[in-house]
């Protein structure tokens, strides 16, 4: 088989998304780097496991390190940890990326790459949206329960749009050669809003109703309270000159309908008492949406209740 590329990948964040994608490409042959938080002596110890519906597969060897000094410098840093750390990435970044590498930010939501792009300069950062369904379920164990597509575009100040890139194909080689469907996309602020368009209704639903998925699909009510979030959502992209077609809301209810019943990330880490990711997920696009103008009320609503919620089960 041809050699992989020689580029280097470090995860910051061995978790759900970052276990699951950092361990596909190493078993293709990259070099990849895992920095890990509680699971480090585990996995250092055994490597990852794997369940995935495209195939089962362990790791017992990965690079482990629970110290992000002690990892080298890497060409593509994928920060891949919840949005509720990233407080730690003025400390995280700046040894890790190669002074001509790239900080690939994975995570739901907007506005992170902003403070990516003071941290390690704006044109040594990219986006990527990952339709992904996938739980930690263990130390170093990942279930991948469905989907897995990535979709990679480059940060600009302003999130102007930059185009297809030579770096976005080269990286997308190295997916597409584990496996990992690809799609490149020219807009960032375009895509990160068109995946808020899952994010904000059912990510948010799910903790104030207390449901999965499927149970949100399967209530007329709720079916229509999920459509409404998504129509106010592609009201806040064009308050940003953004668009999102009719037939995409439409790709998103069908995606969701087929999807296996799902506890969404945030319920989970509602659940299980852990902060949530209410401000890049929901503060930031209101604000963004509200700057330009556009009143979103219900996810204004939804916003208000999950600060309750968040505050109330976390702290
Ligand atoms: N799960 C999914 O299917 C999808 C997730 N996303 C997004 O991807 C991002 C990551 O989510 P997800 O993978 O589910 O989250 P997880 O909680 O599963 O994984 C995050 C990982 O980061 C680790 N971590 C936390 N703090 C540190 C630290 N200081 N140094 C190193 N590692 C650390 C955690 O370790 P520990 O547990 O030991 O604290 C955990 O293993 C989020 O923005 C989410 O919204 C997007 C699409 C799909
Ligand atoms: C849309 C979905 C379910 C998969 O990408 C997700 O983003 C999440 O669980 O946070």
């Amino acid at each position: 088989m041809e050699s992989f590329s020689d580029r280097t990948y470090a995860i910051l964040g061995t978790g759900a998304l970052g276990g699951f994608y950092g361990s596909r490409l190493q078993k293709a042959g990259a070099d990849v780097h895992f920095l890990l938080h509680s699971d480090y002596e585990h996995v250092n110890k055994h490597g990852l496991v794997i369940e995935s519906k495209d195939g089962d597969f362990t790791l017992p060897d990965v690079r482990a390190y629970d110290d992000v000094q002690k990892m080298p410098p890497c060409d593509v840093v994928i920060v891949a940890f919840k949005t509720t750390h990233n407080h730690l990435l003025p400390k995280l970044l700046p040894s890790v990326v190669k002074d001509d590498g790239v900080v690939l930010v994975l995570q739901n939501g907007l506005g992170v790459e902003d403070e990516v792009a003071e941290i390690v300069g704006d044109k040594r950062v990219m986006g990527g949206l990952c339709f992904l369904c996938s739980n930690k379920v263990g130390p170093g164990h990942i279930r991948h329960l469905d989907y897995g597509e990535v979709k990679f575009a480059e940060y600009a100040i302003g999130y102007n749009s930059q185009g297809i890139t030579t770096r976005m194909c080269q990286i997308a080689a190295d997916f597409d050669r584990a496996g990992i469907p690809i799609k490149l996309a020219a807009d960032l602020l375009l895509a990160r809003w068109q995946k808020l368009v899952w994010n904000i209704p059912y990510n948010g639903l799910s903790v104030v109703l207390d449901a999965r998925t499927d149970e949100l699909m399967g209530n007329t009510h709720t079916r229509a309270l999920v459509e409404e979030l998504m129509w106010e959502v592609a009201a806040g992209a064009k308050s940003c000159d953004r668009i999102i077609a009719d037939s995409f809301i439409e790709m998103m209810l069908d995606w969701t309908v087929k999807m296996k019943p799902y506890r969404t990330s945030m319920k989970i880490d509602y659940d299980e008492k852990r902060p949530l990711e209410v401000e890049t997920m929901f503060g930031n696009p209101l604000r963004l949406a509200q700057q330009k103008g556009a009143n979103l009320p219900k996810i204004t609503m939804l916003y208000q209740q999950l600060k309750f919620l968040d505050a109330r089960n976390s702290h």
